[in-house]
């Protein structure tokens, strides 16, 4: 099994964002199994423990198909709320001051719940924290790559009337055999409806999806795109463009991205001056939240309290958060940074 994750210790004090994060792999089993009882609805395993038994993943698909099944337990507004209200509990403990969360509405149209139903759900969730809490962010809708493209068109088409609601589109499940290419036009829709894009890229996939991700669908980010490593031509670029890179080093841990948290390329990476954050993608599944993922680097990898830092300050900056909401996170780490010295 791979390395335990260290606990979140001193890095959940350190104000960051998040900004790799689905807000359906924050259903914890327990949560899963209350929702499905109080909705009638049948998980296909018997107890919380035959369900962790399923998470020895060996792959992304592997773990796709865990994910979406769990996903059946969710079907009001209000399931939509508390998911987003725990997670954002659990992040703020975390130092998560700004959070830019993926939701996948193509998992639950397909299942008949209707696509305000799952954003008013998680807008609400999301006030519910942010009345009491130094935090910010919002929903990221993405498009699941691995269904038809003209599916992903219905569901821009869907969410028009209520653009204002999202910060941006992503795209995301299984990568490999589902090019960015493919989107192309529902990326240029998005971007003409005013909204930010990122798309999963270099997870699995090969650098010619990050290439694709970047010169075809525009992004502004790139999720994962550790890959990227595999061409200096293409880290030159990354580093030139200042494009961002949401990395989720535990998550990569449990996809077999990495065979060992001590070889994930994430030290190389900063030494390379690429724009790297640091996130949790579905905890719920990967063994830790954000600043779990920052405790486990810096004791697998040894990095050390400034350059998580520097991480930290790269996850405000990469961020579509306002100037002045920026100005006011960075000080923030300021302050940590200075209680430590
Ligand atoms: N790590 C990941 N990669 C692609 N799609 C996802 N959906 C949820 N987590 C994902
Ligand atoms: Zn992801």
């Amino acid at each position: 099994m791979p390395t335990i994750p260290a606990p979140a210790g001193r890095y959940a004090t350190l104000p960051k964002a998040e900004l790799h994060l689905h807000i359906e792999g924050t259903l914890e089993p327990e949560a899963a199994f209350r929702m499905a009882a109080r909705n009638g609805v049948r998980l296909p395993y018997a107890d919380v423990e035959e369900l962790r038994a399923r998470y020895a993943f060996t792959d992304l698909v592997s773990f796709l198909d865990v994910y979406y099944e769990c996903m059946a337990a969710l079907r009001t507004e209000e399931d939509f709320a508390e998911l987003c209200e725990t997670y954002l509990r659990t992040a703020v403990g975390q130092g998560v001051r700004h959070v830019e969360m993926f939701f996948d509405p193509q998992a639950h149209t397909s299942r008949g719940v209707p696509v305000d139903t799952v954003i008013d759900g998680l807008l609400a969730g999301f006030a519910r924290v942010a009345a009491r809490e130094d935090l910010t962010g919002g929903l990221i809708l993405c498009f699941l790559r691995d269904r038809p493209v003209a599916e992903a068109a219905e569901t821009l088409e869907s969410v028009r009337h209520r653009a204002s609601d999202l910060i941006g589109v992503g795209l995301d499940s299984a990568e490999v055999g589902f090019p960015p290419s493919l989107f192309e036009g529902v990326f240029a829709a998005a971007r003409a409806l005013g909204l930010h894009v990122v798309a999963h890229a270099g997870e699995e996939g090969p650098v010619k999806y990050i290439e694709q991700a970047l010169d075809l669908l525009h992004v502004e980010r790139i999720d994962h795109g550790v890959r990227c490593m595999e061409s200096p031509a293409m880290v030159a670029r990354l580093r030139a463009e200042r494009i961002p890179l949401t990395v989720c080093p535990l998550s990569n841990l449990r996809l077999g991205v990495v065979s060992d948290l001590a070889d994930h390329p994430l030290p190389a990476m900063l030494g390379e001056d690429l724009l790297v954050t640091i996130n949790s993608d579905d905890p719920a599944y990967f063994g830790g939240y954000v600043a779990d993922n920052f405790a486990a680097v810096a004791g697998a990898l040894g990095l050390d309290e400034e350059q998580l830092e520097l991480v930290a300050r790269n996850s405000i900056n990469a961020s579509f958060a306002p100037a002045g909401r920026k100005a006011q996170l960075l000080a923030g780490i300021d302050a940590w940074a200075a209680a430590r010295s």
